[in-house]
């Protein structure tokens, strides 16, 4: 095993981190090298897998980044964007491949990840999935093909402990949209909808979001005019899509050139 690239995971004890480590256990195409949990955090100085409440796997969970970052070809980062910011420098600095799959970004946080991308391959993805990923293609082919007068709405559902919204998934869906549609999706959205909100803007795409219990992912676009309505949906019931998703896309990142990549690249969709 020691021949297949290192990977380095951030987020460990998470949703996302956890189902990652044994995505990449189970691989055989890469080996865990580290594991990356904030400061404080009860698992930092344990081994990984005691602390999963399994057997020893001899990778003891760090709060120690750049240390961790040093052994890697790839480090795969779902966590919060403050953290990805950091990370994205350490990565470049250790010439790492940098999965990222954390959402919630603002529009002068997604800018401020670009020069690190000059020293290392960024690939950033708010879904690693490959049915989400393939609906962006389609939405965009259907937006392209409709005219204004068909409106646009993005429906999304998530489990009770996601902290940001609309989804990353909502806005890629909502950017492929408006881009079939010829638009900019800045100045053409509309969510949050709220009393006396007025008839709804011509040529807008909606944003709603729903939260509660364990659902993994629900997003619909709905195309609605007089008399007819399309829905295109699609529904995770696993993480280890999303997993599964990330991996391919470290693979695939250790023969890229530094820069900025999606899924969309990884895929070759
Ligand atoms: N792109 C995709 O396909 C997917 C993206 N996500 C996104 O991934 C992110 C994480 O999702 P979950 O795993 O559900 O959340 P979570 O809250 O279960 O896990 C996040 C982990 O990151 C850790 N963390 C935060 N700051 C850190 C730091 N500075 N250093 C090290 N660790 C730090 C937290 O302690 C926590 O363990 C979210 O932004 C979510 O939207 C989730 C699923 C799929
Ligand atoms: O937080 C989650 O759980 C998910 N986040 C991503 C998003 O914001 O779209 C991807 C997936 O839907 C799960």
């Amino acid at each position: 095993m020691s021949d297949v690239p290192g990977v380095v995971i951030t987020g460990i004890s998470g949703r996302m981190g956890q189902m990652l480590a044994h995505t990449v256990a189970g691989s055989g195409k890469a080996r865990l090298v580290g594991a990356v949990e904030r400061a404080g955090h009860s698992w930092v100085g344990q081994d990984l897998g005691v602390a999963m409440g399994g057997a020893a796997t001899g990778v003891i969970v760090t709060d120690d980044p750049l240390e961790a970052f040093a052994k890697a070809q790839a480090v795969i980062d779902f966590t919060a964007p403050a953290a990805t910011l950091e990370f994205a420098k350490l990565a470049a600095q250790a010439r790492a491949v940098h999965v990222i799959g954390t959402t919630g970004f603002e529009p002068e946080q997604i800018a401020a990840l670009e020069p690190a991308s000059r020293h290392s391959v960024q690939i950033r993805a708010g879904n690693m999935s490959l049915g989400v990923n393939l609906l962006t293609k389609l939405v965009q082919t259907v937006a392209q093909a409709l005219d204004a007068d068909w409106d646009i709405e993005v429906v999304e559902a998530h489990h009770n402990r996601k902290v940001d919204a609309p989804s990353g998934t909502a806005l890629m869906l909502g950017k492929a949209a408006a881009e079939g549609r010829g638009i900019a999706l800045e100045g053409h959205s509309e969510s949050g909808r709220q009393g006396i909100t007025g008839a709804r803007a011509e040529g807008a795409i909606g944003f709603s979001s729903i939260r509660g219990g364990d659902i993994v992912g629900e997003h619909d676009v709905i195309f609605a005019t007089a008399g007819e309505r399309l829905v295109l949906r699609h529904i995770a019931t696993d993480r280890a899509i999303f997993a599964r998703g990330a991996l391919k896309a470290a693979l695939w990142g250790l023969d890229q050139k530094p820069g900025q990549y999606d899924m969309i690249d990884v895929l070759g969709l």
